[in-house]
């Protein structure tokens, strides 16, 4: 199972997001996201900028959709060029109808759980799904302090991908960064989304290999990986 860096373009400069995206190339995905200042107290980009960045850079993209009415919005953010569309649980009211229509439109479904959201209710959903995210911040802002008490969340979704041999990529997103990925990479995750530990390094490319290194180094004797 190999480890995945997803740069989180919040922390970009979002004048230059062209440059910014280049800056990364070597990543996996770019992570763009999306919030609507209803979801979350918090006003970012949308569908005209998404397909703005799609042409812009050979890397492709991770729309995180941090918004409400999230059946209405996610298919268009495929069509605008995502090739993986990140929906919330909280904001999702037909998740199974939702993940078909992303898969159907050709991107990666993937479903967000806030850190209030337990994954339990969800375990029947996940075979509809490519990806789970799990929140390690509450959403809204980069640049927040990781919240351990999540690690159980992530260990107990690793469990149910591998209770039901799912081929899914586990994705944890908020206050990743050096001090945080290995603890994360040994609870069970696989892509990891750092905005402020790249776009705050000096060298943003180099800062994606050096998380690449520390993740694949726990990952190669984590008891999880090892199970696949
Ligand atoms: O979804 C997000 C916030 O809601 C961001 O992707 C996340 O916070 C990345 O920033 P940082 O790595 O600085 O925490
Ligand atoms: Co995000």
């Amino acid at each position: 199972m190999a480890v995945q860096i997803n740069p989180s373009i919040l922390s970009a400069d979002f004048a230059r997001l062209a440059e910014e995206a280049k800056a990364v190339e070597g990543a996996d995905w770019l992570h763009v996201d999306v919030m609507d200042n209803h979801f979350v107290p918090n006003l970012t980009l949308g569908v005209p900028v998404v397909e703005s960045l799609a042409r812009a850079t050979d890397t492709p993209l991770d729309c995180h959709l941090m918004i409400e009415d999230a059946d209405r919005w996610a298919p268009q953010y495929v069509e605008a060029g995502a090739g993986s569309v990140t929906f919330h649980a909280e904001a999702a009211a037909a998740p199974v109808r939702l993940a078909r229509e992303i898969r159907a439109k050709g991107a990666r479904a993937s479903m967000a759980l806030k850190p209030a959201t337990p994954v339990e209710p969800y375990e029947d959903l996940l075979p509809e799904l490519d990806m789970v995210l799990i929140m390690t911040v509450e959403p809204g802002f980069g640049g927040q302090a990781f919240l351990d008490i999540m690690l159980p969340k992530i260990r107990r979704t690793r469990e149910l991908i591998t209770k039901h041999g799912l081929e899914l990529w586990l994705q944890v997103d908020g206050g990743v960064s050096a001090s945080t990925i290995e603890r994360c990479a040994d609870a069970g995750a696989d892509v990891f989304v750092a905005g402020s530990a790249v776009y705050g390094a000096e060298d943003p490319a180099e800062a994606v290999r050096a998380l690449r290194t520390q993740a694949e180094s726990v990952t190669a004797t984590a008891a999880w990986a090892c199970a696949h």
